[in-house]
């Protein structure tokens, strides 16, 4: 297929509504003025998008937000009422032909490469660079911050839980209702899918995103009844016979004979919580998930759960399982595991000893890892909170920063050298050895000619002359592509499955000493010499010469 070919069907998914050229800063806009007015209309410039510290006390982060920044180039336009507000919002002495040039504007001449989003990526690794006329690109710093910061930060976090997790535990996102108010939720709960979680709470998300929604139910569910005659109806029919079935007598029945092998008075169980359990199971049969804390999981919730999922067992269908939301995730994980297994055993239903068990309640890092080293026999985490807010660390901090204008390199100095800009048209590449593993990133100039496998290239840091080293790649990738070009978007949007099993690969493509909790390793990001001497040699000629007296 041709590149006109392609461009012209790939149809991108439609676009948050409040992404749009307002949401900025003011400061963007009066920018744009004052450059027009100083004559800068035709100026051609470079910005760079990129962090400068790993979250969560990590060495690496996970590149998200890219669909949704092209989405933002090819909608780019101000309608009227935008200019119109302008035009109220802004000082007086602003000429009318400046909204009439930002009327006409379009990202028709902003190229945009970018490295593929779920990559793994690094601090001063540009993750975009925007080429372009300074006025347009300029516009679109803080939309296009806005649009990478969370994203990246919340698909850090959700892989950081998965890394964690393990693979065979199975990870379920709950924040919505904790989230940073409602577009906070819906980014958290696409964000935490790519991430590494299997589903959301968040039906909405579910349907924009083509996320598995999942979920069990409340406590208020169970608090709703207080006794057996709360219960509504008591029928349910047999899955193949359609025989009608008492699930009430089937289940108080059940009720005694598994107290006597968990060892727990029947009289000590709640009422009110089994008719809950009973009309839940006769509404969902094939899907019943009992929240089992409400009360007391070990001399309550435990046996009524058991008791319903062995009378749905005559009806013809298998529980899924239990959730527990409070006290000692590990210990009554393990005492849930025990008493499904007693039950299994005692009953000849081995399927029962394999029962569902999710766990809730203030979940983070932390405590899943506590819990691994406790031993906990959970099958499924459900997480709000700490993973919608990042409460670990609340922003990634993304900064926009330009490089080079009209074919001139800019340096930003500072005194903090980890801030200061690496100038210049860059290419970033990264270098694998001959285990498969990244060792590496290297930013060069453009110009340079593009390192080569088996050959030797010395890789510097950019700011300390002392550290450097010869690497011979066993193979080189790229990282940046033409995503943006001419007015139209020049990658095939991927589904977000496609981008969540690239987070995976790419994280694989890390030593594990680099992805572990405790103090990890850093990742190597490196200059070329070619660009450490250009780097220095304009950080000579910009910084000024002090005068001591
Ligand atoms: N075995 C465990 N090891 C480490 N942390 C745990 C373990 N079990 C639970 N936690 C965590 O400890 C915290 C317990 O929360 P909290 O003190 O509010 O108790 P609770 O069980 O929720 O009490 P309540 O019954 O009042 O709701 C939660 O953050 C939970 O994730
Ligand atoms: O704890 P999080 O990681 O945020 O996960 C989501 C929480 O939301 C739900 O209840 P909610 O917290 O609203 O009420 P509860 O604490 O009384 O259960 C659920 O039971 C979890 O506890
Ligand atoms: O479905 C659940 O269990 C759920 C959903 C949101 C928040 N807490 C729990
Ligand atoms: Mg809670």
């Amino acid at each position: 297929m041709s590149n006109e070919e392609l461009t012209s069907t790939i149809k991108m998914a439609r676009q948050n509504g409040i992404v749009q050229p307002l949401l900025t800063d003011l400061y963007q806009i009066t920018m744009a003025y004052a450059y027009w007015k100083s004559g800068k209309v035709n100026d051609v410039a470079v910005f760079d998008l990129f962090f400068r510290t790993n979250p969560f006390q990590g060495e690496f982060t996970i590149f998200a937000g890219l669909e949704e920044c092209l989405k933002f180039l090819e909608n780019f336009h101000y309608s009227d009422s935008d200019i119109g507000y302008l035009k109220q919002t802004l000082p007086d002495n602003i000429e009318p032909e400046f909204f009439a040039y930002l009327k006409d504007l379009t990202c028709k001449d902003i190229k945009l490469c970018a490295i593929e989003e779920g990559s793994v990526v690094f601090p001063r690794v540009p993750l975009l660079r925007v080429e372009g006329p300074l006025i347009i690109a300029q516009l679109l710093e803080t939309t296009l911050l806005t649009l990478v910061n969370f994203a990246s930060l919340m698909a850090t976090n959700a892989a950081r839980y998965r890394m964690v997790a393990g693979k065979t535990v199975s990870l379920l996102e709950f924040g919505l209702r904790r989230a940073q108010g409602p577009d906070g939720g819906l980014s958290a709960s696409k964000y935490a899918y790519i991430g590494g979680f299997d589903g959301t709470s968040n039906v909405l998300a579910g349907k924009m995103f083509n996320i598995p929604v999942r979920g069990t139910h409340a406590h208020s569910f169970v608090t709703s009844f207080s006794t057996l005659d709360d219960i509504h109806t008591v029928t349910l029919r047999h899955s193949e016979t359609q025989a009608p079935y008492n699930l009430l007598e089937l289940s108080t029945q059940w009720r005694i004979k598994v107290s006597a092998i968990v060892d727990i008075s029947p009289e000590e169980a709640s009422d009110g919580e089994l008719a809950a359990l009973i009309s839940y199971a006769i509404a969902f049969p094939t899907g019943f998930l009992a929240l089992v804390d409400t009360y007391d999981v070990k001399r309550s919730g435990l046996l009524n759960f058991c008791a319903v999922a062995l009378a749905l067992n005559d009806c013809g269908y298998r529980a899924v399982g239990i959730r527990i939301d409070s006290g000692d995730l590990a210990y009554l994980s393990v005492l849930a595991r025990e008493s499904f297994e007693q039950i299994a055993e005692a009953f000849k239903l081995p399927w029962f000893s394999k029962l569902t068990i999710v766990a809730s309640n203030d979940i983070n890092e932390e405590t899943i890892l506590s819990l691994n080293e406790q031993g906990h026999k959970i099958d499924c985490f459900g997480i709000g909170t700490h993973l919608v807010t990042c409460q670990r660390q609340p922003a990634l901090g993304c900064v926009y920063k330009l490089v080079e204008i009209n074919g001139q390199p800019r340096i930003k100095l500072s005194q903090d050298v980890g801030k200061v800009t690496i100038p210049g048209h860059k290419e970033a590449y990264r270098l694998f050895g001959a285990d498969g593993h990244a060792l590496i990133d290297l930013l060069q100039r453009s110009s340079e000619p593009a390192p080569e496998v088996g050959q030797k290239v010395l890789c510097r840091h950019p700011f300390q002359e002392s550290k450097r080293a010869y690497v011979i790649p066993s193979k080189v990738e790229r990282l940046y592509k033409e995503c943006w070009k001419d007015g139209h978007v020049c990658v095939k949007p991927k589904p977000l499955l496609e981008v969540r099993e690239r987070v995976q690969s790419s994280l694989r493509t890390l030593r594990q000493d680099i992805k572990r909790n405790l103090n990890p390793t850093p990742y190597k990001v490196a200059v070329s010499d070619d660009l450490y001497c250009f780097i220095h040699d304009l950080w000579l000629q910009n910084a000024p010469i002090g005068e001591l007296s």
